[in-house]
């Protein structure tokens, strides 16, 4: 098949953890608080790095390999299941239960395994028909590069948003407001711009960039262009943020996935990999058909990040004894609340599951749970802060709990209702990564923002809503006194 060569280190099929950090052991330019780094060697890469390579062992694992993997039915390898374009429901199942498996792993404080990523580009396979109509090129190179992902078990990140330099300006007064083709050949484009912000990125193989959501207002296509690059193309640069894994422990020791800006200086995009150009309303239809599938597995990661963040304020009432007020009752039960809420909903958009026009099965708009993901964490957190009040803040350190002299004070003054200073420090450590610190905040921020702006999120969905002309025919029909609705 067309463009399916083994990146570099791959042996084909999905990663086992050694071979996916030699992959990424390239010429990829990554910078971070002033210095280009090696993500492979980098003390502030490192812990992340290995936290993936774990969840890439596990994929293997007999106990999971039936969940996690398939067997390509081109080269016969052993492929993830997160490539699955599943045509059936018991292809869509097979697909969840890997999602659980790759979420679960990581208690849902990964937001971008990169299981995530190729759900995408199932989506983009999936809308390759569509694609074709604008050039039946870009159709057959959407199909090329599912089928290299796949056999390869890419890790992709993406970019869609524009730098955030002036919002109240355009591209046609600055130029760097957007990503834009600066030059066109026969064998491919050249791309000039910056993608806001990609998380994964240091550690993926490739960027998809697919869409800015503003760039359909423009009126230049040279601004709509959707492309694939390895991260270690010449000119393409990773501007990281200071990574939180700062070997003071805590989650960021394992699970700071990094934010980074890329910067495409002049980049040079073979025609294989350009997948969509200038044409502004297939862009804007294919922005929800390509994120069908990864919207799901986004809620999927998100319900068990919820179910830890009830799990740790639960704990913590129980560790000082205020469990049974009423007031902390109602805090735990609310919380509660947007766990079973969400799980309903992950039921009920897979029992409306239905075939797309290339004949897979795609789950049901995940737009109602998208609107109030980022409301439903924000409460969360804030839950979690009314619950333990000022013990988020004062707890012995590890350090503290293996010092002699501390023991008898920490014993005494540190401990629980019926829980040892150690249990319960680590518990309100925890608590104060989720809910107070910066590995949480860059959370909530997540929660809040990665579906989009939730403004639009809602106004599309209140735009969108099929039921709405009944809703509204039953308010006239009570305001004009007609008393039967049925
Ligand atoms: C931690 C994190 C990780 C992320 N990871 C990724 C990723 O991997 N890939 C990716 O592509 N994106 C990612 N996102 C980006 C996310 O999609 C954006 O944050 C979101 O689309 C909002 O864009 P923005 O951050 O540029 O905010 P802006 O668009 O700059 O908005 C700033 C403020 O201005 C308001 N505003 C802006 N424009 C308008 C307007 N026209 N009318 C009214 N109000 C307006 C907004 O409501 C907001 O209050 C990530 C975001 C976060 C926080």
């Amino acid at each position: 098949m067309a463009g399916t060569a083994l990146p570099p280190g791959s042996p084909g099929g999905a990663w086992r953890g050694s071979d996916y950090v030699a992959s990424i052991k390239d010429e990829r330019e990554v910078w971070c608080d002033g210095r280009r780094v090696d993500v492979t060697g980098d003390p502030g890469f490192q812990p992340m790095l290995s936290t993936l390579a774990g969840l890439y062992d596990a994929q293997h694992r007999p106990d999971r390999a039936d969940e996690m993997l398939h067997r390509s039915d081109t080269s016969g390898n052993l492929v993830s299941l997160s490539y699955l374009a599943p045509a059936d429901r018991d292809g869509l199942s097979r697909k969840w239960a890997n999602s659980h498996r790759w979420v679960e792993a990581s208690y849902g404080q990964l937001s971008r395994v990169p299981d995530f990523m190729s759900n995408v580009v199932v989506g983009l396979y999936d809308f390759r028909f569509q694609l074709a109509e604008v050039d039946p090129e870009f159709g057959r190179n959407a199909e090329d590069y599912y089928h290299y992902c796949r056999e390869n078990d890419l890790a992709l990140t993406h970019g869609l948003g524009d730098p955030q330099i002036d919002r109240s300006s355009t591209p046609a007064e600055r130029p760097e407001l957007g990503l834009r083709v600066v030059r066109r050949g026969a064998d491919g484009i050249v791309v000039r711009g910056a993608k806001q912000i990609a998380t994964l990125a240091p550690y993926a193989h490739e960027v998809l960039v697919y869409l800015s959501p503003a760039n359909y207002l423009r009126e230049d296509p040279s601004y709509v262009c959707w492309f694939a690059a390895p991260l270690a193309t010449p000119g393409l640069r990773v501007l990281c943020r200071r990574p939180y894994a700062d070997g003071s422990g805590g989650l960021a020791a394992h699970y700071d996935e990094q934010d980074a800006m890329l910067v495409f200086d002049d980049v040079f995009i073979p025609m294989n990999r350009v997948f969509l150009l200038d044409d502004s309303q297939t862009a804007v239809r294919g922005f929800g058909e390509l994120n069908k599938w990864s919207l799901y597995t986004g809620q999927l990661r998100y319900y068990h990040r919820l179910r830890t963040l009830l799990g740790v304020a639960s704990l913590m009432a129980q560790a000082i004894g205020v469990h049974t007020f009423r007031q902390v009752t109602d805090l735990l039960g609310e919380l509660t609340s947007y766990v079973e809420i969400v799980r309903l909903g992950l039921a009920a958009i897979d029992a409306e599951s239905r075939p797309t026009a290339s004949g897979l099965l795609a789950p049901g708009p995940t737009a109602a749970l998208d609107a109030v993901a980022g409301r439903f964490s924000t409460r969360a957190s804030e839950i979690i802060r009314q619950i333990g009040a000022s013990g988020l803040i004062t707890q012995p350190s590890e350090a503290d709990l293996a010092t002699p002299e501390l023991r008898a004070v920490l014993d005494t003054y540190m401990c629980g209702r019926e829980t040892s200073a150690d249990e319960k420090s680590r518990i309100f450590r925890l608590a104060a990564d989720l809910a107070v610190d910066r590995f949480g905040m860059r959370q909530e921020l997540y929660e809040t923002w990665n579906r989009g702006d939730p403004a639009r999120v809602r106004s599309m969905l209140y735009a969108r809503y099929p039921d709405l002309q009944r809703c509204e025919t039953q308010a006239r029909d009570l305001a004009e006194g007609r008393k039967d609705n049925s």
